[in-house]
């Protein structure tokens, strides 16, 4: 009997997902989680498919990407497999396998070999996903983001040299530049490019490009496609960037703003923002539970934090505090108001703890959807006591964020998304895209 070609190709051990495949493929890829003894790890597909639609098989025409996201908050990775039907034609994105660990490389800062470990481990998943004969071919790149941003410059460089060292040791074709600090501005336009990307609206006649808002741990992102001239001629210059991609200029408004994630902002909204010196100091906060004493690790550094115990604590006292952090830090783009905006990462978290979207499907909400919720729980602090005790001050200040911060109206709407046709909607796909076509491989 000939082997099925399947059984020719090691699989990967991670959350396989596709964009192309028909939906069964996607449904039967992204729900099953396949960490299995080597012996089983290529069997459970092969009575599914024919041999001609072997979904993790390399053909000749496949070729692989694997960008790292090393965010504040934890380390993923991206391997994408593409496939070129013909010489003539487009690559096109055949699938994605994602996963992550917590913490982030900024929790290594005085570790940094322990930090390049919890690379190498999910690199190795990428030797299992991607067929040997590809492993020269496949490049590797890992973008740091804001939580190595805010190290000191000394910390940072020791991290992302161990990390060099775990990609040169690997078998991948470990270009120049392999590991840095993303600048902060092409976070938002390459989140922006996938997400317009995985939504079509890249390809075609009718663009209707959609924003996007990243809320991430320590920066948040804004960018959109200016459609008014004043929004060009009123914006500062440097948060107007062209990009060129699938051979098309975008000039794209964009900003990210450092300090401003969500856990970034419990600190400032604390007041211990930039305060590794103060040993032992509480941090009191009306948004906290009036009881709550408790310690926080972030970026490396220990603090205390607490409720108010005496004085005020809800929603208005709350906000007051928040309003702090973001009231005329941020510039406000007049166009936007009326727009929607595609939403991930902690606003998509927050919304799904409070049952505001589905974990699974995400869903619409309008900004007063947060403001609603983060009334209920700021007002009933003890009904929310076994979820974090960070939930009234984060959603207060998602509200305040998304109404004081950029400006956007009570009922502007807001797509919330994890995944388009099954692809992690993150700032990685992009990035994929514009290293293989700096390196020549595509488009
Ligand atoms: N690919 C992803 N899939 C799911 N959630 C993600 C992904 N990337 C980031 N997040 C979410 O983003 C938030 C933290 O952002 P992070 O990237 O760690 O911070 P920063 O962008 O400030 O460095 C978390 O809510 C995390 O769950
Ligand atoms: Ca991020």
């Amino acid at each position: 009997m000939t082997a099925h070609p399947c059984l020719t190709a090691s699989s990967g051990s991670g959350r396989m997902a596709s964009s192309r495949l028909p939906i069964l493929l996607a449904l039967v890829f992204s729900s099953f989680s396949f960490v299995l003894p080597h012996s089983n790890r290529v069997m459970w597909f092969q009575d599914l498919f024919p041999p001609n639609v072997c979904p993790i098989n390399a053909k000749a025409n496949t070729f692989y990407g694997i960008m790292f996201d090393a965010g504040s908050t934890g380390t993923r990775i991206h391997i994408y497999t593409f496939v070129q039907k013909s010489p003539e034609s487009l690559p096109e994105l055949e699938g994605e396998i994602f996963e992550s660990v917590k913490p982030g490389l900024s929790a290594y800062a005085d570790q940094p070999e322990k930090g390049a470990e919890t690379v190498k481990r999910l690199l190795d998943m990428a030797i299992d996903a991607v067929p040997p004969h590809l492993w020269k071919k496949t490049p590797v790149v890992l973008k740091a983001t804001a939580g190595l941003r805010l190290l000191s410059e000394e910390k940072a460089q020791a991290l992302l040299l161990e990390v060099k060292e775990v990609f040169e040791e690997s078998p991948f074709l470990v270009p120049e530049n392999s590991v840095s600090i993303m600048d902060g501005s092409y976070e938002g336009i390459l989140a922006w490019i996938t997400v317009n990307f995985l939504t079509g609206q890249l390809s075609g006649q009718n663009k209707h490009t959609v924003g996007t808002l990243d809320l991430g741990g320590a920066s948040t992102q804004i960018t959109f496609l200016p459609r008014f001239e004043e929004t060009l001629k009123e914006s500062p210059g440097d948060f107007l960037t062209s990009f060129e991609m699938f051979n098309s200029t975008y000039k794209l408004y964009t900003h990210s703003y450092l300090g401003f994630g969500l856990k970034a902002a419990r600190l400032a909204t604390l007041g211990a923002l930039n305060m590794e010196a103060v040993d032992g100091q509480m941090f009191r906060s009306s948004c906290l539970p009036k009881q709550l004493e408790a310690e926080w690790h972030f970026g490396g550094v220990k603090y205390r934090y607490g409720g108010n115990k005496e004085g005020e604590t809800g929603f208005r006292p709350c906000y007051l505090e928040v309003l702090k952090v973001v009231k005329g830090k941020l510039h406000q783009p007049d166009e936007i108001r009326g727009s929607s905006f595609y939403a991930f990462s902690y606003y998509y978290d927050r919304a799904v703890d409070t049952n505001l979207i589905d974990y699974e499907q995400g869903g619409v909400l309008e900004v007063r959807d947060f403001e609603r919720k983060a009334k209920e729980v700021c007002d009933n602090m003890e009904r929310y006591n076994s979820a974090s005790p960070f939930l009234c001050m984060d959603l207060t200040y998602i509200t305040a964020l998304l109404k004081e911060g950029f400006g956007f109206r009570d009922n502007t709407l807001l797509q919330l998304t994890k995944k388009v046709n099954n692809i992690e909607t993150s700032w990685t796909l992009g990035a994929t895209f514009h290293l293989l076509q700096s390196l020549g491989i595509t488009y």
